[in-house]
């Protein structure tokens, strides 16, 4: 289990989750902390725009209730009126109940210098009916909270130049309160002119259809902020902005519920781009992985079994698929492949050197023991007979003494040719076995033929011609065999061999005697 985590696959699985967690967490506190407090800000932005909007639909009103108030105060039956209370100006001017409507107005009131009623006409909010009054009698009851507040603030206007107001109490309205003057604005101040237009929800629909908002109008409570921004669910946020108003202190709070619809959708697209990131990491993440088990460790596992199977490097190469491979894994491949070959090449040296006579060139003692052993085995399994000719040089110390070492030397390498080219079928095998000493092992091949081809090495060497001691250099060979009728053992051949030789020197030199012989003598 631990050695598992050690590979390279749980290494690069846990690195790169490592990776996919921090680019994760990065991502999450990217939008916890930069993307979504930018796009809070914008939706406060976006609240605030529509407040300012809302602001200045409403100041529009005010200013169109100002002017329209203004036309009526400087208007000179206006002030004929005051003057002298023309009927005839409240039949055709204020006898009709559309005057109200048009205007969005609740009350029109004239009033003296001193603020006391002169003349009121409005819409009764007891039955919605007009209702024209000079007096608060019973009739125009309803009006009274309102005189009272117009002539607070008539009284509060020094200039005498006329006010327009947020009205809190006794009910939500724009008011408008203008001198009464001549038209070209000369006096005496007649009295005031006073016009009413109430936030009632059919003004608040005509708001609504201009600006596209829903604005509500609100008392404001005494702990409420300047303006304010109430996240009240997913769905709906609410923004207030207060308005002072009047009686003095009094405050209106201007509301509109906003769709948080755009919020919404920079969510929802954030948190597609977010699952969409995430998905693509975990598929780049499996591609990764994919890769690295494709180019990476499937060949590494293909060159791991081959190393642990390289028993026999002179037998096995490196696969042909990793050989092919032009990629840092084909390299260190191609590399062991040339390593593989340099093994076996200086394998193959040292074998020759253990196998071989370095002065002769010949096989040695080793090769040859090996040689006879399977020659011998495979004789017996064919039936045959196994040959054996040991070969000793005539007087070869003599040689030496007389010529010298090197020349002693130069005479084997010479006699040592003449073998190699004698025994010269692929099944046979020469060998230098001792300082002058050489065997020839000879498969499937009978003493009689043995004897002779051993008596045709004698006279080629003869034939050479080396001088020695007045003479030539010979040699003398004993020659045993093998055969199915009397199988050796290799011992028991070369002994045998060896007696013959011994026999051909007793004998005179320069001559081969076969084992064979021996026995029969
Ligand atoms: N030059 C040389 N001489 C060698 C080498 N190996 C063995 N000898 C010599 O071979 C000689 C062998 O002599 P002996 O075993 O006495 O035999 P021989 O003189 O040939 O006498 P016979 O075999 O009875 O004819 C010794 O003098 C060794 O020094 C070699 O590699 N080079």
């Amino acid at each position: 289990m631990l050695s598992a985590l050690h590979s390279l696959r749980y290494r690069f699985v846990f690195a790169l989750l490592g990776l996919l967690i921090i680019a994760l967490v990065t991502l999450v506190a990217f939008t916890r902390f930069t993307l979504m407090p930018e796009m809070l800000k914008d939706e406060s932005n976006q609240a605030h725009e529509a407040l300012d909007r809302a602001q200045r639909a409403i100041d529009n009103e005010m200013l169109h209730l100002e002017m329209l108030s203004q036309d009526w105060a400087s208007w000179d039956d206006s002030y004929q009126f005051m003057r002298d209370g023309n009927q005839h100006f409240l039949a055709s001017n204020l006898g009709d109940v559309s005057i109200f409507q048009d205007a969005d107005l609740s009350m029109i009131a004239f009033m003296k210098p001193q603020g006391q009623l002169y003349w009121l006409s409005g819409i009764s909010p007891v039955d919605s009916k007009p209702e024209g009054c000079a007096a608060l009698d019973t009739q125009c009851q309803w009006a009274r909270p309102f005189l009272e507040t117009l002539k607070q603030r008539i009284a509060d206007d020094p200039a005498k130049e006329g006010l327009t107001w947020f009205q809190a109490y006794p009910q939500k309205a724009l008011v408008s309160v203008q001198p009464i003057l001549r038209s070209d604005g000369s006096g005496p101040l007649r009295g005031w002119l006073a016009m009413i237009r109430p936030m009632s929800a059919e003004w608040l629909r005509k708001l609504h259809n201009s600006t596209g908002l829903p604005i509500e109008v609100q008392h404001a409570t005494d702990q409420q902020q300047p303006l304010k921004l109430e996240r009240l669910n997913d769905q709906t946020m609410r923004a207030s902005r207060l308005i002072p108003a009047a009686p003095r202190g009094e405050q209106l709070s201007i509301e509109i519920d906003l769709p948080r619809q755009r919020l919404n959708s920079r969510i929802e697209a954030m948190n597609l781009g977010l699952s969409w990131t995430l998905s693509l990491m975990g598929l780049l993440l499996l591609l990764v992985l994919w890769m690295l088990e494709r180019m990476v460790l499937n060949p590494l596992r293909l060159f791991a079994i081959f190393t642990r199977q390289v028993r026999r490097p002179e037998r096995t190469d490196v696969p042909a698929t990793l050989l092919k491979r032009r990629d840092e894994i084909g390299i260190l491949a191609r590399q062991f492949q040339q390593l593989l070959e340099f093994q076996r090449q200086q394998k193959a040296e040292l074998v020759e050197l253990s196998e071989r006579d370095p002065l002769t060139g010949l096989a040695n003692r080793r090769r040859f023991d090996e040689h006879l052993a399977t020659s011998m085995k495979m004789d017996k399994r064919r039936e045959q007979s196994t040959a054996l000719v040991v070969i000793d040089i005539d007087h070869y110390k003599a040689f030496n003494d007389q010529y010298g070492h090197p020349a002693g030397d130069a005479c084997l390498q010479a006699l040592a040719k003449v073998m190699s080219a004698h025994f010269n079928h692929p099944e046979q095998l020469i060998a230098r076995t001792g300082g002058e000493e050489f065997m020839a092992v000879l498969p499937n091949t009978s003493q009689q033929s043995a004897v002779d081809s051993a008596d045709r090495l004698r006279a080629e060497i003869e034939a050479l011609g080396i001088p020695h001691s007045g003479k030539v250099v010979t040699i003398s060979a004993g020659v045993a065999c093998s055969t199915p009728d009397t199988p050796l053992s290799a011992l028991q051949l070369i002994e045998s061999g060896d007696q013959a030789l011994y026999a051909a020197k007793d004998s005179g030199r320069n001559q081969v005697i076969p084992f064979e012989y021996l026995d029969m003598a």
